[in-house]
């Protein structure tokens, strides 16, 4: 999305107009009709040209803010927002509007070749949908102008991105609607991609628009890929604010928190708790964190920072007529799988649900919440996908392989299958694992540290994340947060073995290893991921990890231990005899027993 003051200001104002020189009217603008009929209170139009324009625009052919007003009204209708889309400000001065009380917002887009890029087709959809929703409460609502130049390509394209995403699953449908309300012509259905999202003309060549997602195979991905559509900023305070109340969470004062859920490193203390509570085990995926909110216009990734990106994602309901999920909020880790033969598969490993359709689940038992995922997440997106491939139902319009990323669920197994999950599944997954996850089966969701909720990792990889910095002296600094605040490390020495050049990192979070041999801590990788170091507390408890020294045989041994308690084997029997329970129920049915 350009920056409005990118667009070049040669808006001359009524009084300073030269003599001699006529403003002409956009080509093709005289014979265009002014406007459409309205679509959800939102009304197609061309741009509303200035007195300035006077004299290439005859009497009867004159559209100017005054007339806009005037040709609404005696339709009953008042104008509230007017969304400017032209790429200049020469055919009228935002005053006219903002000095009757009428709201004016600019997403300057190119027009021509180009279609709108997807961060300004995010800010159009939220902006109409906050005053849209603000106008419900109010007695006599008041409409949406929109305009580009003509009022039918730009404005086309987002008015049926604003149906896409809020109301009409289907690009088709909204097209029609589109091309009912504001006939004659409407860009080429095929200038949207088959999911709705914005997609360069054959001829675009400004390089300038957000790339689409169906190249993303031919790319090298990483870890490290800022993946999505950035998200305007009001829109993601907003944003923030729903995950805190699925959360229940007292409203933050100040900047918000991510408020995401976070292990604790195992040490021989909370080793025991394994023995006083019933855990799972699952591997711990080395990937990048993010919460995932699924909203009725979107779907967004929300990292450690607790910034938020688009990402065009489709999460139906159960009953598929129900269209898809409005807030609703799962964890997980997004890896990269290496697949024999075709390559390198991003893909989203949800390990749990926090709420679904606006109703928080943070208090249902964790196995509740790892079925939900399943039953509610995944089957549904499964099945319709089958559907869709199989032609039983027809949505021709969108493809899921096209998506930047597929999505599971993650896998959690009763604990005597640790020693399998260490020597033989994370040997043969197709991803990165740093170690095991310990998850209390009968847990609530609890935000930010939790401290039943335990990692293990391999010793090796026991790490802390530091802020590193080159002083003026060109000395190394080492730092971690206390309190919100730096910390220095006085006396923490960090090698880099890679060879990366300090000066060039500074400022980073790296990620450190400790090396016993050498008293010093050595560097992992820089984490591009975080902006702040670990706290001093996650700090100590990684130490007292370190000295306490967890070996894979310790771990073992101890978990051979445990699931001999009669808590483990009473309750592992129950979990038996459910399964098959649950299988046998399945086959009843006539069903496949779920994955
Ligand atoms: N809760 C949970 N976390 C998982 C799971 N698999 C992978 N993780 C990841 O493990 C992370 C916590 O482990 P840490 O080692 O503290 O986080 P990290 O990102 O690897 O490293 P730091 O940022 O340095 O703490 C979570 O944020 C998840 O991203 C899982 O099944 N459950």
């Amino acid at each position: 999305m350009q920056h409005p003051q990118q667009i070049r200001n040669d808006y001359a104002p009524p009084t300073k107009v030269g003599r001699g020189r006529i403003k002409e009217a956009p080509e093709g603008w005289l014979d265009c009709p002014a406007f459409g009929e309205p679509i959800d209170k939102i009304i197609p139009s061309k741009v509303p040209l200035d007195e300035t324009f006077n004299e290439s625009v005859p009497p009867g052919k004159r559209y100017s803010s005054k007339q806009v007003v005037n040709k609404q009204r005696k339709a009953g209708r008042e104008i509230g927002l007017v969304i400017d889309l032209t790429n200049t400000s020469r055919y009228y001065s935002p005053a006219e509007w903002t000095k009757q009380g009428t709201k004016h917002l600019k997403i300057p887009c190119k027009g021509r070749d180009a279609v709108p890029d997807n961060e300004s087709v995010n800010t159009f959809v939220y902006e109409v949908m906050m005053y849209l929703e603000r106008q419900k409460h109010t007695k006599t609502p008041k409409y949406i102008l929109v305009h580009c130049t003509h009022g039918h390509n730009r404005t086309g394209f987002m008015i049926i991105h604003y149906l896409v995403r809020t109301r009409i699953s289907c690009v088709a449908e909204a097209i029609r609607i589109f091309a009912q309300r504001r006939p004659p012509e409407w860009k080429r259905p095929s200038d949207l991609d088959l999911n709705g999202e914005a997609k360069p003309d054959d001829d675009d060549d400004n390089g300038d628009v957000s790339p689409v997602h169906n190249d993303v195979e031919e790319k090298v991905i990483t870890n490290d890929d800022v993946l999505g559509d950035a998200v305007p900023f009001d829109q993601q305070e907003a944003l923030r604010i729903v995950c805190y109340r699925l959360l229940e969470l007292p409203p933050a004062r100040g900047h918000a928190q991510f408020p995401g859920s976070h292990p604790v490193s195992l040490d021989s203390d909370n080793l025991q708790l394994l023995r006083q509570r019933y855990y799972y085990a699952t591997w711990k995926a080395d990937g990048t964190r993010y919460m995932m909110l699924i909203m009725r216009d979107g779907c967004f990734l929300i990292d450690r920072n607790f910034c938020f990106r688009r990402v065009q994602m489709r999460f139906p309901h159960r009953n598929l007529n129900e269209g898809p999920h409005d807030m609703t909020l799962i964890d997980g880790e997004m890896i990269i799988d290496t697949v024999p033969d075709s390559g390198l598969k991003r893909r989203y490993l949800a390990y749990d649900l926090m709420a679904l359709d606006s109703v928080s689940k943070t208090k249902l038992p964790f196995s509740e919440r790892w079925r939900l995922i399943e039953d509610e997440i995944i089957r549904p997106r499964h099945n319709e996908r089958k559907m869709f491939e199989s032609g039983a139902k027809s949505n021709p319009m969108y493809k899921y392989d096209m998506e930047l990323f597929s999505a599971r669920r993650k896998d959690f197994w009763l604990l005597h299958t640790a020693k399998r999950v260490l020597k033989e599944f994370i040997p043969s997954l197709c991803h990165d694992a740093d170690g095991l996850i310990f998850q209390g089966w009968d847990d609530p969701y609890v935000t930010r540290t939790h401290e039943g909720l335990l990692k293990w990792k391999y010793p090796e990889m026991n790490s802390v994340d530091f802020l590193f910095e080159v002083g003026n002296d060109n000395r190394q600094l080492v730092f971690l947060y206390e309190r919100g605040k730096k910390k220095l490390m006085d006396g923490s020495r960090m090698v880099f073995p890679n060879g990366e050049d300090p000066s060039s990192i500074s400022g980073r979070i790296v990620e450190c290893s400790w090396n016993k041999e050498q008293q010093c801590w050595v560097c992992i990788r820089v984490r591009f991921d975080k902006s702040t170091p670990n706290d001093i507390n996650t700090y100590r408890k990684v130490m007292r990890s370190i000295t306490d020294n967890i070996t894979e045989d310790k771990l073992l041994e101890e978990i051979t231990e445990i699931i001999s308690l009669p808590m483990y084997a009473d309750r592992k029997k129950a979990d038996e005899r459910m399964a098959h329970a649950k299988m046998a129920q399945h086959r009843r049915r006539g069903q496949m027993p779920p994955q």
